[in-house]
């Protein structure tokens, strides 16, 4: 951490722009932590929260936070991989999935080896050449900085390694994955690996994973006659335990239990086959658990 005037600045580095710069920006404002003015801005300094932020290019982040001179990061697992520098996942965030893989023109069936000898075009070099080399195949990796799934069609490269996301940039250039996946990656907050976790990073994490959590679930309110309480606790157990209040009505209490975002109209239909009434779903805006 630095020193800025008399008080100890948590420093945290935040990808600047491209695929996980809005989803991280969104995840620390609704955190409570002070964002950009400006999308040029490189420095936003946080004194309610005592941290400062730090908008860097995607792939220099794993750099910064591995030497020590940030404190976290916000990175892809496969950036940080690929950047060679020493960081450790604190918290998966929920955006950014992705895979990384091989990936050639369309109409051959390709399969790894075929890369003996061929022109590789990546903006992840190394997580390529470490790969080929633990397979014992040897390609001339040419290394771009983006937009690789054109290289093909202009003559650069035979094949690609690129990340993958949905699929539609791979189709469009008419091209095929192939071979396992290089590796799957998601954002993640990372820390440098073996740095000791202060109180300042852990209290942003926790932030942060109540923010993630929070957008995993979504809170049910229901009605249940008393006679169908048991039934109705089965399908909504709850994290804990769900809050049972009573109701004006002596036969009937009010339920309030957290219940997993993907399944909650599924539960929701349950419940109302039940006999549940006024079932009632609202997002959770963050939480502590
Ligand atoms: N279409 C996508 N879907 C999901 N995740 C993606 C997608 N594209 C990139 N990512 C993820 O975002 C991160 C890379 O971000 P980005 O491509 O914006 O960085 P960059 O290529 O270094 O920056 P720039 O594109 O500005 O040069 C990686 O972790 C990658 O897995
Ligand atoms: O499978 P899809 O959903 O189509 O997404 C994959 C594309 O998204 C990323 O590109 P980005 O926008 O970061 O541009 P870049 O290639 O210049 O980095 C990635 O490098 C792929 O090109
Ligand atoms: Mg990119």
């Amino acid at each position: 951490m630095s020193d800025n005037g008399s008080k100890q600045m948590l420093r945290v580095a935040v990808p600047n722009k491209g695929a996980l710069a809005e989803k991280s920006a969104e995840m620390l404002a609704e955190a409570g932590y002070r964002g950009r003015h400006e999308s040029r801005d490189l420095t936003v300094l946080d004194n309610a929260n005592d941290v400062e932020f730090f908008f860097l290019r995607p792939k220099d982040i794993a750099i910064y936070v591995g030497s020590g001179e940030l404190d976290l990061g916000i990175t892809g697992l496969d950036l940080a991989w690929d950047s060679g520098a020493g960081v450790e996942e604190l918290l998966a965030l929920g955006f950014g999935a992705s895979k990384f893989r091989y990936a050639g023109p369309a109409g051959r069936d390709w399969k790894i080896e075929d890369l003996q000898g061929m022109r590789l075009a990546t903006a992840y070099p190394r997580l390529v050449v470490d790969d080929l080399s633990r397979r014992g195949i040897e390609a001339d990796v040419i290394r771009l900085d983006g937009a690789v799934e054109i290289s093909v069609q202009l003559g650069v490269a035979d094949a690609i390694a690129d990340v993958v996301g949905s699929g539609r940039t791979l189709r469009q250039h008419n091209l095929v994955a192939f071979g396992d996946v290089i590796c799957e990656s998601e954002a993640y907050l990372v820390k440098r690996e073996g740095a000791v976790q202060t109180a300042p990073m852990a209290q942003l994490t926790a932030r942060l994973k109540g923010v993630v959590l929070a957008q995993q679930y979504v809170m049910l309110d229901y009605d249940c006659p008393k006679s169908l309480l048991q039934q109705a606790l089965k399908v909504t157990p709850g994290l804990e335990s769900p809050t049972i209040a009573p109701l004006a009505d002596e036969n009937w209490n009010a339920v309030r239990a957290m219940v997993p975002r993907k399944e909650a109209n599924q539960i929701m239909d349950e419940l109302a086959a039940l006999g549940a009434k006024a079932v009632l779903a609202s997002d959770i805006r963050s939480c502590r658990l």
